[in-house]
């Protein structure tokens, strides 16, 4: 009898998703995107302000309903309730979530612990430094510049297990110094087999970080590669 080929499927797996905020298709912000993205890929969604790129996003973390098509993680439909997914998929949106009763060290703590990771300690203090933090580590959320909330919500998502982020716009409000260390950041987890979705402005991040990049419009959906998609934002 032949063998059966096995095939792995992709960390990611979009087929003519549809998202918006109705209920139904007349209602999607954008035309439907289809797009593969392998173990260790990087792919950046980009385009014009309101074409629906953290959309997108809150779809592929399980935080909004498609309107049609399928998102799959790991070959699993993406379902924010299963411990799985929670496990693999680490998400920062374009928004502070925080518990403003945490110092920054003891909410780093608290994610770490929660997601079952050993030698939390060390693992602490190295985001903590990773992402400047150093001076502001027993500062509560609340007393943090707005960039600095930023790198707390950054460093949270490293401090836990993933197998792929999901980052909207995570150079606002970064210094250059701290973009390009986060270009950098994303580079390794990459080479280390992460995956990295991410919604961006910052043709230097794409060009960095991206393998692939969706162009977003309103009347057309484009996959290109990083340079190209480094270009259309640019070009915006
Ligand atoms: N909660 C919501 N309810 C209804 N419509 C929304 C909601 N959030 C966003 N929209 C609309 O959906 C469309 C896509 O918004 P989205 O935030 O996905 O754009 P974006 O590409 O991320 O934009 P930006 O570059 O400004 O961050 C926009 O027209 C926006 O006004």
């Amino acid at each position: 009898m032949p063998k059966r080929k096995s095939s792995t499927p992709p960390l990611v797996r979009a087929s003519s998703v549809s998202v918006g905020y109705g209920s139904t298709i007349d209602s999607a912000v954008c035309p439907p995107i289809s797009v593969d993205l392998p173990a260790g890929g990087g792919l950046a969604i980009v385009g014009s302000n309101g074409t629906g790129k953290s959309t997108f996003l809150r779809a592929a973390a399980g935080l909004l309903d498609l309107l049609s098509g399928s998102i799959q993680v790991l070959g699993r439909p993406v379902d924010e309730r299963t411990q799985q997914f929670r496990a693999q998929v680490a998400v920062v949106l374009d928004e502070d979530s925080y518990l403003p009763a945490l110092t920054v060290r003891e909410h780093l703590l608290l994610t770490a612990r929660g997601h079952g990771m050993s030698e939390v300690t060390a693992r602490v203090n190295e985001a903590i430094e990773e992402f400047g933090l150093t001076a502001r580590q027993n500062a509560a959320p609340t007393a943090l510049s707005s960039g600095q909330r930023r790198r707390l919500l950054l460093a949270a998502a490293f401090v836990r297990p993933r197998t792929l982020l999901v980052l909207d716009e995570p150079e606002q409000r970064l210094d250059s110094g701290m973009r390009d260390r986060l270009a950098e950041r994303l580079k390794l987890e990459r080479s280390q087999g992460g995956g990295v979705v991410m919604a961006t402005h910052d043709p230097v991040l794409v060009r960095e970080v991206a393998s692939k990049v969706v162009v977003l419009a309103e009347d057309e959906v484009r996959v290109v590669s990083a340079e190209a998609g480094a270009q259309a934002i640019e070009a915006l």
